[in-house]
C-alpha cells in the first residue's frame, strides 16, 4: 500500500482539484477479489471506466536458440512485435488452487468485473471496461481444454488470448446495458514485467538498439508515457464506436511521435462465447468452495 500511497500523492499535486482513493485488492486471491468488490460497491454508486492493467509473467525464459534464429528468418519484425515463439514461463498454483498467471491476468479481473456489473451496467449511461492485453496474445497458446494451461509452457499469451476472447464476449453480453469492453496493447514498455525478462542495466546497455529496431516496428514504445498512449486515445472515444473485435495498440514512430492503431484480433466469436460459460461454471465452482 506505501506505493499506492506515494502515487496517490504525486497524483494529488500534479492535479490538486482531483479526488484520489486507494484501495487494496490482489487479483490473484478469490476472497480479494471479492472483498475489495464489496467495498467498491459500498463507496460509489456507478463506475464510469474500469481499468484492468494488473498481470504478471513469472520467471520467465527467454529461447537464445530460437531468437538467433528468428533473427535471420522473415519472421524477425514479428518476432520483436510480439515475442512469439522465443518466451517461455513456469506457473505455479495459488492457494485457491488455480494456475498463478491465469488467476492474476484473467480470472480475478473477470470476477470483479462481475462483482462491479451493478455499478458498470445503468440505464441511459454507458461505461467502460479496458483490459492491458498484448501482442504476445497468440491464439496457439490457448486452449478451452486447458484454460488455466496446466499442460503448456505459455500461459502469459494464453491468459491475455483468453482476455482478447473475455472482452468479445463481455461487448455482446452488455453493450445493451451501456458497458462496452476494449483491449490495447501497450507495446514493448520497460516495466518490472521486463526487468524480469533481461535486467535492467542490460535493457540500459542496449537502448541505441531497441530505438533502431523501433524505426521498423513502432512497437518499441519502450515508456509506459508512451505505452498508455492507447488508453488515453480511448477514453477521448465515444464507446459505441469502438470494435469489439479490435486490439488498440499504442505505437511509437521511430522519431518519437506517439499514435494508437486499431488491429483486428484473431477471434473466432463462438470460441469467446465458450470461454464465458466456462469462465462461469469455474466462477460457480470457487463461489461454492468458499461458502
Ligand atoms: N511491459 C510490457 O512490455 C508489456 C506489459 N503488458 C501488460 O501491462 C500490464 C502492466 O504490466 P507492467 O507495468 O509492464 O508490469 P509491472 O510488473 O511493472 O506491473 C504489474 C502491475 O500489476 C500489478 N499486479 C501484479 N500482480 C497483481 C495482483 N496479484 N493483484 C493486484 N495487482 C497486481 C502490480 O501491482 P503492484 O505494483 O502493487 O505489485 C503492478 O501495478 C500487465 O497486464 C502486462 O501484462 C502488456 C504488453 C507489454
Ligand atoms: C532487442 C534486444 C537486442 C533483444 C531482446 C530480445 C527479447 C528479450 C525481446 C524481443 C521482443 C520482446 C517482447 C517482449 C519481451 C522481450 C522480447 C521478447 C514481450 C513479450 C513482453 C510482454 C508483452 O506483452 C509483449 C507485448 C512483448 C513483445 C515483445
Amino acid at each position: 500500500m506505501q506505493r499506492a500511497e506515494a502515487a496517490r500523492q504525486a497524483l494529488l499535486t500534479s492535479h490538486p482539484e482531483s479526488e484520489v482513493a486507494v484501495l487494496k485488492l490482489d487479483v490473484g486471491s478469490i476472497r480479494s477479489v471479492l472483498h475489495a468488490a464489496q467495498e467498491v460497491k459500498l463507496r460509489y454508486n456507478r463506475l464510469d471506466y474500469l481499468y484492468l492493467n494488473a498481470g504478471i509473467m513469472p520467471n520467465p525464459q527467454l529461447d537464445i536458440k530460437a531468437f538467433f534464429k528468428g533473427l535471420f528468418s522473415s519472421n524477425v519484425i514479428s518476432m520483436f512485435a510480439t515475442g512469439e515463439g522465443i518466451l517461455t514461463q513456469k506457473d505455479k498454483t495459488t492457494s485457491d488452487g488455480l494456475q498463478e498467471v491465469f488467476v492474476t491476468n484473467l480470472f480475478g479481473h473477470y470476477l470483479l468485473v462481475r462483482e462491479l456489473e451493478p455499478l458498470l451496467c445503468q440505464p441511459e449511461k454507458t461505461s467502460q471496461v479496458i483490459w492491458t492485453s498484448s501482442s504476445n496474445a497468440h491464439r496457439s497458446a490457448f486452449s478451452l481444454e486447458d484454460l488455466q494451461h496446466l499442460r503448456g509452457t505459455e500461459p502469459y499469451s494464453s491468459s491475455k488470448y483468453a482476455s482478447d476472447l473475455l472482452s468479445v464476449a463481455l461487448n455482446r453480453k452488455h453493450n445493451q446495458q451501456g458497458m462496452y469492453s476494449s483491449v490495447i496493447c501497450p507495446g514493448l514498455v520497460m516495466t518490472n514485467l521486463t526487468y524480469g525478462i533481461l535486467p535492467s542495466f542490460f535493457w540500459t546497455l542496449i537502448m541505441p538498439i531497441m530505438w533502431l529496431i523501433r524505426v521498423f516496428t513502432n512497437t518499441f514504445t519502450l515508456t509506459p508515457y508512451n505505452g498508455a498512449e492507447a488508453l488515453f486515445w480511448l477514453f477521448m472515444q465515444k464507446p459505441e464506436s469502438l470494435d469489439a473485435l479490435v486490439k488498440y495498440h499504442s505505437l511509437t514512430s521511430g522519431l518519437g511521435n506517439n499514435y494508437t492503431q486499431p488491429h483486428k484480433m484473431d477471434i473466432d466469436e463462438d470460441m469467446s462465447e465458450a470461454l464465458y460459460k466456462k469462465l462461469q461454471d469455474l466462477e460457480d465452482e470457487v463461489r461454492q468452495r468458499l461458502n
